[in-house]
């Protein structure tokens, strides 16, 4: 993904953000004019923009630019595809992995184009149930494929943190298309993977 540099970021937004960053801190109890606090705002607000950049992008353009004719009919697994994203309850991270399968149908696809979609969906506030259907759906709708999987295994900050404060669940999520949907190129998908999960 294009990563932003700080002069990119929108004045405007920064400036309106910076100010309730601000407002919030100091509610917190905090003095936002000792040094360490300073800056704090701004670098806030510029951290959430960057955090939900994916608002701003097209993943299915994004899937598009790379999209090459080819007569490969076997599958094609991305696998331990590292996503950090924002759950949309408490606004804190969760974290982890997301593996992709796809059975062409007279399209293969860039291979970085898929880490690319998982993180245009992930720098969004999101769920992760969402998450993994956001991108099974947009790679269904795009490339067309005979059959494409998406899990995503994820640790909840809000869930760690906070809350029921349990440090080692993971929580996974899955969805199916097309021929795996079927019970045997589902397990084929789910065996090659059965290394990477937890
Ligand atoms: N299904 C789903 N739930 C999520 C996700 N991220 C966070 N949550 C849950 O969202 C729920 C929000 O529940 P609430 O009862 O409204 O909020 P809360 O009082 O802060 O809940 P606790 O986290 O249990 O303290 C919690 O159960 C979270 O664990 C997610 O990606 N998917
Ligand atoms: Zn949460």
């Amino acid at each position: 993904m294009p990563y932003r540099k700080l002069e990119e970021y929108n004045i405007e937004v920064t400036n309106e953000v910076k100010d309730r960053y601000k407002a919030i801190i100091e509610e917190l109890g905090e003095d936002t004019t000792r040094e360490g606090l300073l800056k704090t705002p701004e670098r806030a607000a510029k951290a959430m923009q960057f955090l939900t950049q994916g608002y701003d992008m097209d993943p299915a353009e994004i899937l598009k630019g790379a999209m090459f004719a080819e007569d490969y009919n076997e599958m094609v697994i991305v696998k331990d595809i590292e996503l950090y994203s924002l759950c949309e309850h408490h606004i804190l991270p969760f974290f982890g992995k997301a593996h992709i399968a796809y059975i062409p149908n007279g399209h293969i696809v860039g291979l970085s184009k898929l880490p690319r979609i998982v993180d245009v969906f992930s720098r969004r506030l999101q769920v992760q149930e969402r998450l993994t259907h956001d991108i099974l759906e947009c790679i269904n709708n795009t490339l067309k494929p005979k059959g494409v999987a998406v899990v995503i295994e994820a640790s909840h900050m809000c869930m760690m943190m906070r809350g029921v404060q349990k440090q080692n669940s993971v929580t996974t999520t899955s969805g199916f298309r097309g021929a795996f949907e079927t019970i045997e190129t589902r397990t084929e998908f789910l065996k090659l993977i059965s290394s990477s999960l937890s």
